[in-house]
């Protein structure tokens, strides 16, 4: 386990780059086994995620070999084999093998997977995706079992009942080889829905219509890599530095951004009053002034990301008066942040779902528990902001998902260690 400890309280200046999107990360990884030659990946984000897929690679006999932000995989010697437990319960895209290995081998044993604890999170219509597409689906002990019919997978129209990012992508990813055509219907929009759609287009893949709620997917008989792909800019992360210049910041740069796929959330950031200037791929956060309150609704892509409803939250807690709402219509349950804010002095509470929010003229340090990913980085942004010590325990969850982030928070100016605890 490892544990973040910042002394807060200091201004934070200057410049920080933004790494490859994890959501995309995660899923071209294993889409990557779908290649018959090596594939490479750059602008890969250093994050525990990643070290976590390429164990499960190895367990194939897929080499890896991750330099700097490069990151090679060589498929060409994969075995089919079952991963039923271990490092899949680390990550929640461990899932996405069921759709890469029922693509390549018409067969994929996998666990259950992980992820963060943000309320209930069914896999259904990944498994109606599968279905549709001829396969035959076993639960037996924990375990998915998913069998191509003999002559293979067969294009079909899949009618999602929501837009889940995860089963747009497995079922992308099971029927890039599949005879004839797949229709996805209230598909997911998000920009790693089309990050990986062009990856697998530039592989041989016939996918039309990613980021929009039609995807048309021809089936071909083989897919090969032939060139690198570039990871487009984690749209999550930049959020959250953006967040996190306007609590404490005194001026900071950030590089590396896709403006277009902030859209919604630089709106409410301005809605408060917070200055950005965008230049092509940057951002320019000034050092935030009177701050009004805001409401904040998640909603699927282009709506309001649930990734950000909790690294928004510390800058809402700075408003100087009136009452903040939050209300994830994603993960209405995803309110784990709370309880830790409290400890550190955030006027803030939960009732039915809906987190109120109340200005709060000081934080100060204290312990507190990162229970997910962004639970991890809202304490995060708070410990930054906050007066004394903050010390984050299971910041795993934080590491599962921001690249470098000791490094990045330390070049801006911050009192920030990473230990084993
Ligand atoms: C690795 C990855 O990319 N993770 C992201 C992905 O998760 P993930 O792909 O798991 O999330 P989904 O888009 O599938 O979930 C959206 C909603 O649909 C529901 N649902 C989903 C699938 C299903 O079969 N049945 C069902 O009911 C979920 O409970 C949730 O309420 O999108 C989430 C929503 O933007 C983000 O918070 C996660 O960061
Ligand atoms: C919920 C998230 O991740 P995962 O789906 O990988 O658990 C997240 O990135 O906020």
């Amino acid at each position: 386990m490892k544990q973040m400890i910042i002394h807060g309280g200091k201004p934070l200046t200057g410049e920080v780059w933004i790494g490859g999107a994890k959501n995309s990360t995660v899923a071209l990884i294993p889409a990557a086994i779908l290649s018959h030659t090596p594939v490479t990946l750059e602008c890969v984000p250093r994050i525990a995620d990643v070290d976590n897929l390429m164990d499960l690679l190895k367990e194939m006999d897929v080499k890896c070999d991750f330099k700097e932000t490069t990151l090679h995989i060589d498929p060409t010697e994969i075995k089919m084999s079952p991963l039923p437990a271990g490092k899949i319960k680390s990550l929640r895209a461990s899932y996405y093998f069921m759709g890469a290995l029922l693509g390549r081998f018409g067969k994929a044993v996998v666990g259950f997977p992980g992820g963060d604890d943000i309320g209930p999170r069914p896999i259904d219509q990944h498994i109606k995706g599968f279905e549709a597409l001829g396969a035959i689906v076993k639960n037996e002990n924990d375990q998915i079992i998913i069998k191509a019919p003999e002559e293979g997978l067969h294009g079909n129209q899949i009618d999602l009942a929501m837009p889940s990012v995860g089963a747009t992508m497995n079922i992308i990813m099971a029927s890039v080889t599949a005879q004839g055509q797949t229709i996805i219907n209230n598909a997911a929009k998000e920009p790693e829905i089309i990050d990986l759609a062009t990856f697998l287009n530039n592989m041989g893949a016939v996918i039309r219509g990613a980021g929009t709620e039609t995807i048309r997917i021809d089936g071909v008989s083989r897919i090969e890599a032939k060139i690198p792909h570039t990871i487009i800019p984690d749209r999550i992360e930049a959020g959250t530095y953006i967040s996190l210049a306007a609590c404490i910041g005194n001026g900071i740069r950030i590089h590396n951004i896709i403006e277009e796929h902030l859209d919604s959330y630089l709106a409410k950031v301005e809605e408060m009053g917070v200055v950005i200037d965008a230049d092509e791929d940057s951002l320019y956060v000034y050092p935030a002034g009177d701050l009004k309150m805001i409401q904040v609704k998640t909603d699927p892509y282009p709506g309001f990301a649930t990734d950000l409803q909790q690294p928004i939250t510390p800058l809402l807690l700075t408003a100087k008066t009136g009452e903040g709402v939050v209300i994830d219509n994603i993960y209405p349950k995803r309110t784990r942040h709370i309880p830790e804010l409290q400890k550190m002095g955030a006027n803030i509470k939960v009732e039915d779902n809906i987190i109120l929010v109340h200005p709060t003229s000081e934080l100060h340090g204290a312990c507190v528990h990162a229970d997910e990913i962004r639970a991890g980085a809202s304490l995060m942004i708070a410990g930054l902001m906050a007066d004394g010590e903050t010390v984050i325990d299971n910041a795993d969850n934080i590491l599962r998902g921001y690249d470098r982030v000791e490094e990045k928070l330390r070049k801006l100016g911050a009192d920030v260690t990473i230990q084993d605890a």
